[in-house]
């Protein structure tokens, strides 16, 4: 068994992979293996969670995900805990595997109730795994309000019951669980629903057994992974080995956002940042940090240096993104420069040919951006955001950072994409795009490759948020620029 943490790397699978891999696993077993020991993970998680329980809720489903709770009801019962079960569904109608566990959990002497106990010091939600095929509805949904409104920790079996474990979507309405009390152990496979959307919230803690299955041989559809390799600095080397940022934004009243870039790409160790301030009556020099070379966007030569395009650029960044998307050695879009280039076809092209010649890009859209990209809803981004990623890498031919809980990097169809478990809720404040973007410049200045930048400073950004102290003053776009070489 194992926890998951942000610098766990390891591959994702899709349900249909996990099905495989299931069946592929059980046919090697002798008959009911995988339950029992995915049972016994259970009861032996529940046990690490809640020593001293007297009564442990089980709530138990009409398939195999069930069969998990019955035995791990069955296991709990026989290490002296005081499991009480209630089952939704048919017994005639219970797969084999969850038909054989239930009669174990009978012969163990568990306690079966209609309804839930009355106080409980755990709840076990072993209602719907990875079958989970609409919206739990009547006692099913009254059974899981009912756990997530207690102050009760919850382990949740496999996946958190209702939650798509391919896309990480709740049904509408489903009761938002608090945090701090939910642990999911899953089974066989790490499914990407678990990671990102709804699912960090859903899921909580996260744990894996792989029920002694070992490594799988089947096509991953995502991956975490883990921290970068630290990199460090040969002696004899200058400025100029870690090359030029130039951030383009900064249109009038917005130079914080430009500034905060270029102070994430000098922290982030690009050898020189250039601003680029599309406001003519900007101030000369950023005062509080004068390594900055603030410059009238319009006379920057971005040939042979890396471009932050877009932070605070207003309207003003859509006349320069023509010669951006030309001469730029890289290119990160950002914010404003990937709107201008949403509502401009003739942008888009250029954009698209930028990338099949092969120039390092990378965009960052938060899921409005990726909308407004792929002309469609925030709903549907949300509702599949690998495939929204995997989408706009594919029309546009570039690295696709889509923000969020689970940040999805995707590049082209031969790269799998990431799904980063680095960040918090404390990233959610004005600026921390744009010195994700200053950072992911400064890694694509020298000269990493545009998916690897990108992958990179996406889990540094968001390990500057776990490891800010809880102590500490909130965490501010300019503290976060200023840790970006953590
Ligand atoms: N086999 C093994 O040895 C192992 C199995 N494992 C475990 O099996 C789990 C997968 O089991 P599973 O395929 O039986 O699916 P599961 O999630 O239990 O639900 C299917 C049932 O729920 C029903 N249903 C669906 N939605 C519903 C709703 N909203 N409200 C009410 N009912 C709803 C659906 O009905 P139907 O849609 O057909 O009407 C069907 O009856 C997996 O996640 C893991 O926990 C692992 O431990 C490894 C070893
Ligand atoms: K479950």
């Amino acid at each position: 068994m194992q926890r998951i943490t942000p610098a766990t790397a390891a591959d994702l699978f899709d349900i249909a992979a996990t099905r495989r891999i299931e069946q592929a696993a059980a046919a090697a077993l002798p008959a009911h293996t995988l339950m029992q020991r995915a049972g016994l993970a259970v009861a032996r998680l529940a046990m690490a969670i809640a020593p001293h329980a007297r009564t442990i809720w089980v709530a138990c489903g009409p398939g195999n995900n069930g069969g998990d709770g019955f035995e791990a009801a069955a296991q709990l019962r026989h290490r002296g805990f005081f499991p009480v079960v209630t089952f939704l569904g048919e017994e005639g109608r219970l797969p084999p595997d969850a038909k054989a566990s239930l009669q174990r959990a009978r012969d163990a002497g568990v306690t079966f109730a209609a309804t839930p106990p009355s106080a409980h010091e755990l709840a076990i939600d072993a209602l719907l795994g990875i079958g989970s095929t609409r919206p739990p509805e009547g006692a099913m949904a009254q059974w899981l309000a009912r756990m997530h409104s207690s102050s009760q920790p919850v382990l949740c079996v496999d996946v958190p019951s209702g939650l798509d474990a391919d896309t990480g979507t709740l049904p509408q309405g489903a009761s938002h669980p608090r945090e701090s009390a939910l642990t999911c152990i899953t089974f066989l496979t790490l499914k990407p629903g678990l990671f990102t959307a709804q699912g960090r919230d859903a899921a909580g803690t996260i744990w894996f057994d792989d029920l002694g299955c070992g490594a799988f041989k089947d096509r991953p559809t995502a991956r975490i992974a883990g921290a970068p390799d630290s990199q460090p600095r040969s002696h004899a080397s200058h400025k100029g080995s870690y090359g030029d940022v130039a951030v383009i934004g900064g249109a009038s009243g917005m130079a914080g956002a430009a500034l905060l870039a270029g102070s994430a790409a000098l922290h982030g160790g690009a050898g020189r940042v250039f601003v680029g301030l599309l406001d003519p009556n900007a101030a000369p020099v950023d005062t509080a940090q004068p390594e900055l070379m603030l410059r009238d966007a319009r006379t920057l030569d971005l040939s042979g240096m890396t471009a932050v395009c877009g932070c605070g650029g207003g309207e003003a960044v859509r006349e320069l993104l023509p010669n951006v998307l030309y001469t730029a050695a890289a290119l990160v879009l950002d914010a404003d420069a990937l709107n201008a280039i949403a509502a401009d076809g003739a942008l888009q092209t250029q954009l698209s040919s930028r990338g099949r010649d092969g120039a390092p890009t990378v965009i960052t859209p938060h899921p409005l951006e990726a909308a407004r990209l792929l002309n469609c809803t925030v709903g549907d981004v949300q509702g599949d955001r690998l495939t929204a990623a995997r989408d706009l890498a594919a029309r546009f031919n570039v690295v696709v950072v889509l923000k969020g809980s689970g940040t999805v990097i995707a590049g082209g169809a031969d790269t799998l994409p990431v799904i980063n478990l680095s960040g918090n809720a404390r990233l959610a404040t004005a600026g921390t795009g744009d010195v994700l973007a200053g950072m992911i410049g400064a890694a694509l200045a020298m000269r990493k490759p545009a998916f690897d930048a990108a992958r990179e400073a996406v889990w540094l950004h968001g390990r500057i948020a776990d490891t800010w102290p809880a102590d500490a003053a909130p965490l501010t776009a300019g503290a976060l620029a200023r840790r970006a070489s953590d």
